[in-house]
């Protein structure tokens, strides 16, 4: 499996489904009107073989024909009367368990959006995707259908073998004696149907999550030639699947014949006993017809009792894995009595002691950081691969909080402020652009949505990006296609460079937001950068020397901590450690 994080103790069918309650409450009234529906329509089909007594006794066995027609009639009646309100059952339940799916559906996903990035480091998007999708399709399928005739079947099943007992008790107590060992037969079934059906979720995703990755990746894979190779691991897993998938069709087949043998045995049992019966006068011959038709009547329910349980054991599932997303707790969220940043903003960015280690992780990144940006102030940050450039940036936006120490804007709390201020406050670029499926505007727009197209243009422009979108066919209305993908790499920085300096806010960390851009185009954005910089408080990761050029002063990072601050110039002459660096990033090796 993938580095899904292990599942917890497997609840009972029962207290899992009982977790559906929240959702199913507001739609009580439906879905009980609906199971009631049900049920009439599985009673008045019951009703049938109590007439077909009455006519084989009275018309048939006496000759009385005059209430023939009458008995005909209420035998159509009791028909109709199930049509209908199986119609009546399909037209109460389909709103309520189409709306609980897109209830629950809209829930995870905003609670994915809270969740911080550390919960989508650990978890596999295509287990993600296989929740929010096959899994809610099961819940709806079981609220509309497997769970009302579970009920439903159940309750016939009772009442079956209440009107046999009342034809006859000797052939109530027959069909009882049978019932035993299905009821426990059944039971073991059905419980190690869904530990397969629980794996068979978990395959279900991880497909997903290969598929995703692939068609994300289809350009690196394609280049690298390792189509055939992945096309095997998919298969392996896809067998993997089947195998699974199979093994929950052995057991539902076992659980079948159980089901369908154990009534036959039932009836045979009943066709003899009662036909005895007859032939010694104790019983009518109308109520042996009676008691055949509603075992006939009970087939259905008893037979069906397996696929319903494994529907109830899938959505039992479904509903788990649902909930092993939603229990997750946000870890960033606002603080309980948020601080407001002093107005105006001056944008002074400070780091205290900043030490921070990846969840799961051997040792800190960060050990020590303490690092003063002054209002106005444009640093560079440096430092050699992997020394946790872009790990420090994400700490100022709160993507990941601190593990010790503090981060402050103007000498407040990062952790203080509510995610909406600090969101305003500090806007973001990294070196991987992410643009959504949406218009030019719309992606540059994204974290500022109520800007003017004078500002978008503005945005535009410093990022000088105006060019290439001015000459898109449909200009600022162009949508750009999934992340962008016929953009080339270094409009995709511009665009979320643009993104970022939108709404001009007070403090702009950018981790090497021009690194795929060529020297010429990166010169000309640093230009414009500069008069928007002016006022803005800037950390800027930088891996060329060019983007360095544009920092007032740099900061080294090394070892965890922050080696020296100081300016360019005066680091160069005076640092060995930098000037070495310096060189590197020159010839591109930095590791
Ligand atoms: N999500 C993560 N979980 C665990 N460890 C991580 C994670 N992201 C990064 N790391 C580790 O943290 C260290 C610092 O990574 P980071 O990306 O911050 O370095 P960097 O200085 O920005 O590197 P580069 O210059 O190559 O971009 C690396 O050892 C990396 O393996």
């Amino acid at each position: 499996m993938s580095d899904l994080p292990p599942p917890g103790p497997t609840a009972g069918t029962l207290s899992a489904l009982r977790r559906l309650l929240p959702y199913v409450r507001p739609h009580r009234t439906p879905l009980i009107a609906g199971g009631l529906a049900a049920l009439a329509a599985t009673l008045a089909g019951l009703a049938v073989p109590l007439v077909t007594r009455e006519i084989v006794d009275g018309p048939i066995a006496r000759g009385e024909l005059d209430v023939l027609p009458w008995l005909v009639l209420g035998v159509l009646a009791f028909g109709l009367a199930e049509a209908a309100l199986i119609t009546l059952r399909r037209a109460l339940v389909a709103r309520p368990s189409n709306q609980i799916e897109s209830d629950m559906r809209a829930d995870l996903f905003a609670h994915l959006q809270r969740l911080p990035v550390a919960f989508h480091d650990r978890w596999a998007s295509g287990q993600l995707l296989s929740r929010a999708t096959t899994d809610l399709t099961t819940i709806r399928w079981f609220v509309a259908f497997s769970g009302i005739f579970l009920v439903v079947n159940a309750v016939t099943l009772v009442v079956g073998i209440g009107v046999l007992v009342w034809l006859s008790p000797w052939l109530g107590l027959v069909v009882a004696v049978v019932a035993v060992p299905l009821t426990v037969l059944t039971m073991a079934l059905e419980r190690r149907f869904s530990v397969a059906a629980r794996r068979a979720q978990d395959q279900q995703g991880d497909l997903a999550t290969t598929v995703e990755e692939s068609a994300l990746g289809i350009r690196v894979l394609k280049s690298l030639g390792r189509g055939r190779r992945l096309t095997a691991h998919f298969v392996a897993e896809s067998r993997g699947l089947r195998g699974t998938e199979l093994v929950k069709l052995r057991l539902l087949a076992g659980l079948w014949f159980v089901l369908v043998m154990l009534p036959e045995t039932a009836i045979a049992a009943i066709l003899g006993l009662g036909a005895y019966g007859v032939a010694t006068g104790s019983l009518t011959i109308g109520t042996l017809v009676a008691a055949v038709t509603v075992m006939t009547y009970l087939y259905w329910p008893v037979a069906s009792l397996g696929w319903l349980l494994a529907e109830a054991s899938n959505a039992a599932t479904a509903t788990t894995r649902y909930w092993e997303v939603r229990d997750v707790l946000p870890a960033i969220t606002d603080p309980a009595s948020p601080l407001a940043l002093p107005s105006p903003v001056r944008g002074a960015l400070e780091l205290r002691g900043v030490a921070f280690r990846y969840p799961g992780a051997e040792r800190d990144v960060l050990t020590g950081v303490d690092l003063v940006l002054r209002p106005g102030e444009t640093m560079a940050l440096v430092g050699v691969t992997g020394s946790g450039k872009t790990t420090l940036t994400a700490l100022v936006p709160r993507l990941y909080d601190v593990s010790a120490g503090s981060v402050t804007v103007d000498g407040v709390d990062v952790r203080d402020l509510t995610l909406a201020d600090l969101r305003r406050t500090v806007a973001t670029a990294f070196e991987d652009p992410v643009l959504i499926s949406a218009s030019v505007r719309e992606n540059v727009a994204l974290g500022s949505p109520g800007s003017s197209d004078e500002d978008v243009w503005e945005a535009l422009r410093v990022a000088r990006a105006d060019g290439f979108v001015a000459a898109l066919p449909w200009g600022l209305d162009t949508r750009i296609g999934e992340q962008g993908m016929s953009l080339s790499g270094g409009q995709r920085q511009r665009l979320a460079l643009a993104r970022a300096v939108l709404g001009r806010p007070p403090v702009l960390v950018l981790d090497d937001p021009l690194s795929a851009l060529d020297v010429h185009t990166e010169a000309e954005v640093e230009t414009a950068l500069r008069q928007v910089l002016g006022g803005v408080t800037a950390l800027v990761v930088a891996h060329r020397s060019s983007t360095v050029q544009l920092a007032d002063r740099v900061a080294l990072l090394s070892g965890g901590r922050i080696a020296v601050v100081g300016e360019h110039s005066d680091l160069m002459a005076t640092h060995a450690e930098y000037r070495a660096l310096l060189a590197s990033l020159e010839t591109g090796v930095t590791a």
